[in-house]
């Protein structure tokens, strides 16, 4: 009997249920020209990467292990220097590092979800997703829902009411499940409306069902208020079902960057082929 690899690679991938943006008139939210980045002068990790990413686009980034998918992510937020080439995202632009000014204008304006939530267990989930201000005033009341002004406490419970959760606000972080406190994270990261959500592999450590919902759920907060969303994930069929296009990286270049709709069972073993 033969196998296809790829089917076995791959066995759920289907085509994308969702219809995606038009967004070929609207402004480029993230662009890069020729990013490098090699964290020892002989390990480039990326090696040139022309990117652009347009406003209220939901893209996948994808590739195998050691890849440079988080590379990238830190490097188009300013996380850390980059080694060549040009980052220009929500209008900052930089060359080897963006200044103090420009990092915190990105960070006001964007939300970051990773596989770990890093929720503070101790406290109420309230209190969590107030923390999620603390960028915006930079003051250490929203630490507390109880010492955070009220018009901060209104939001985060409404952002929690969009992720399902209004019922646990006043529950500890730690009495949650790991797919309920990835909403939480979730609702922490909307709280101060961004308009770009960077999510590393926000479902890789939930069970199917959860990671599931998780997707889901950025998917369509995302699409419903308008922001650009860029995660990455080793799962394809969350790749391909909710971002509206993939981009793969692979031995420190852009390998393929396609719309969904468009990615192959063999445009996927290729990318994992070492
Ligand atoms: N701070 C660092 N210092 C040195 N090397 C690093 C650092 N961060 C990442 N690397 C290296 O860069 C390469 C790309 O790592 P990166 O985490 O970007 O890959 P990835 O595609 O996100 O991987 P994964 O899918 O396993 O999360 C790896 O070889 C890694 O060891």
């Amino acid at each position: 009997m033969s196998i296809d690899h790829n089917q076995t690679l791959f066995p759920m991938l289907t085509t994308v249920s969702h219809l995606a943006p038009d967004v070929k008139g609207r402004d480029a939210i993230i662009q890069t020209k020729g990013l490098r980045k090699a964290y020892a002068r002989d390990r480039v990790i990326l090696n040139g990467i022309d990117l652009t990413i347009r406003s209220g686009e939901r893209v996948a980034l994808i590739g195998s292990n050691g890849s440079g998918k988080s590379t990238l992510l830190k490097s188009l937020i300013g996380l850390h220097p980059i080694s060549g080439g040009s980052v220009e995202t929500l209008g900052q632009s930089f060359e080897r590092a963006p200044s103090g000014k420009q990092r915190q204008a990105l960070r006001r304006q964007m939300g970051f979800v990773f596989q770990k939530h890093c929720l503070v267990q101790r406290r109420s989930v309230l209190s969590n997703v107030v923390h999620g201000m603390l960028g915006e005033a930079g003051s250490w009341r929203a630490f507390c829902h109880h010492t955070a002004p009220t018009p901060w406490r209104d939001m985060a419970l409404e952002t929690l009411d969009n992720v399902n959760l209004a019922s646990f606000a006043s529950s500890r972080a730690d009495a949650l499940s790991g797919g309920q406190q990835q909403r939480v994270a979730i609702a922490r990261a909307l709280v101060r409306g961004p308009k770009i959500l960077i999510a590393d592999e926000p479902a890789a450590s939930l069970d199917p069902v959860a990671g599931r919902d998780v997707m889901s759920l950025f998917a369509r907060l995302c699409q419903d208020a308008g922001i650009t969303l860029l995660f990455t994930s080793h799962d394809m069929v969350h790749a391909t079902e909710f971002a509206d296009r993939i981009v793969a990286l692979k031995a420190g270049n852009l390998f393929f960057d396609k719309p969904s709709s468009k990615v192959t069972q063999s445009d996927l073993a290729e990318v994992f082929h070492a």
